[in-house]
């Protein structure tokens, strides 16, 4: 759990609660939070631990919504938009969580692989980067594609493209959804294939804006 700028994606310059979930089966071999991919009850600890780390940690803290709030005002957060993300984050139901944020006065945002059905309340923004292929065996649902607002896809190669432009045909339509593309670890190549590919598509580039500033 932290305070930063939403760094990826449309909302892009958004001072933002992030929370992050622990748990991932994907299994993305590039992933940047690697940390969060095991469930172990030997990995909990305290609140207080985690908040006290600065370096990434695998070791995470079980609380319910109501608790979680209270950590926000505990900490002094300042912000009013919150990003759930993971780890997967919709391994979770995160519909008690999203509705308790909304009544509170935030806004909601959840980060999530598209590979768990999306259970959260209906005002939530919903960012699903499709994961297709990787280690883990999972499957892009449709369901979680039909629900997004932003389908963001990371990519390095043409390939990828190619495999976004196939999933994007199971799609109703993609009217009201922001389509970006976000070059996999500020790769130079990845990039310039980002940058070209959105512009002939009329396409929104994301570029993960927290690495190229240092900040969390
Ligand atoms: C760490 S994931 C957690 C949420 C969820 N599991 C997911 O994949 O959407 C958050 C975002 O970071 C992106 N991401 C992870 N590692 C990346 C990397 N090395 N380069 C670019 N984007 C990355 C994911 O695609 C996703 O959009
Ligand atoms: N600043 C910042 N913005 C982000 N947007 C999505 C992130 C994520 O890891 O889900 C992320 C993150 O880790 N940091
Ligand atoms: S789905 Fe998200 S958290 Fe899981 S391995 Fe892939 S990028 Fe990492
Ligand atoms: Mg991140």
């Amino acid at each position: 759990m932290f305070e930063t700028i939403q760094g990826e994606g449309a909302h892009t310059g958004i001072p933002s609660i992030f929370v992050r979930l622990q748990g991932c089966p994907v299994g993305c071999p590039w992933c940047d939070t690697k940390h969060t991919w095991t469930l172990d009850d030997a990995l909990v600890t305290t609140a207080q631990a985690v908040i006290a780390k600065n370096e990434e940690s695998e070791h995470y803290f079980d609380v319910n919504e109501n608790e979680l709030l209270a950590l926000f005002a505990a900490q002094g957060y300042v912000a009013k938009h919150v990003v759930i993300t993971g780890g997967e984050p919709c391994m979770y139901d995160l519909i008690p969580l999203t509705e308790l944020l909304h009544n509170r006065g935030y806004t909601t945002q959840i980060e999530t692989s598209g590979t768990f059905e999306v259970r959260c309340d209906p005002r939530t923004y919903v960012t699903v980067s499709p994961k297709i292929n990787m280690k883990g065996g999972m499957e892009v649902l449709v369901s979680a594609l039909e629900r997004a607002n932003e389908i963001k896809h990371p990519i390095a190669m043409q390939k990828h493209i190619d495999e976004l432009d196939i999933l994007l045909e199971k799609v109703s339509s993609l009217d009201g959804k922001q389509v970006c593309l976000q070059p996999i670890s500020q790769q130079a190549r990845a990039t310039e294939l980002a940058v070209k590919t959105c512009i002939s598509r009329n396409w929104r580039l994301s570029l993960q804006t927290h690495k190229y500033i240092g900040i969390e």
